[in-house]
């Protein structure tokens, strides 16, 4: 089976921290994940995640540490989802994929419909 290999970010903006909902076009359509993307050929994990969060919201990060790497099969496609803690730098948020965006405080991040990868990142970042 396809295995991707894909990072995300978890931004952190005035104590809070950003999520982003999958429009209804994009696989997994309408699941809540952290914004980040497929890692392109020669690329770093922190060049990706980086370059992406510029394309999806138009913001600047700092990278401040990694969490665990996710593994998980969905039923089309395997996934390596590789998180990094953020921090908010510049920029207006702008949308180019994404159906909304929210900024949460850690105890509301459990109610979301979160995309399945993600499920283990989230439940270690609340951990912290
Ligand atoms: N960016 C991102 N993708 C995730 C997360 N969790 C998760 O399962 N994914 C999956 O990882 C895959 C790669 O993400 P992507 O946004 O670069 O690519 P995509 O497949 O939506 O783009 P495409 O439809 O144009 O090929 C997506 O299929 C997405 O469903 C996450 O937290 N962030």
């Amino acid at each position: 089976m396809k295995k991707l290999d894909v990072t995300c970010a978890l931004v952190c903006l005035n104590g809070k921290t950003l999520v982003v909902q999958r429009s209804e076009k994009m696989k997994l359509p309408l699941k809540w994940e952290f914004p980040g993307g497929k890692i392109e050929n020669g690329e770093s994990a922190e060049d990706c995640v980086k370059r992406e969060i510029w394309e999806e919201l138009n913001i600047e990060i700092e990278l401040i540490s990694k969490l665990s790497h996710s593994n998980f099969d969905y039923p089309n496609f395997s996934i390596e989802l590789i998180p990094f803690i953020a921090r908010y730098v510049d920029g207006d948020i702008k949308l180019s994929e994404h159906k909304q965006y929210l900024l949460l405080e850690k105890v509301e991040l459990n109610d979301l419909d979160w995309a399945e990868a993600d499920i283990p990142i989230l439940n270690e970042f609340l951990r912290l």
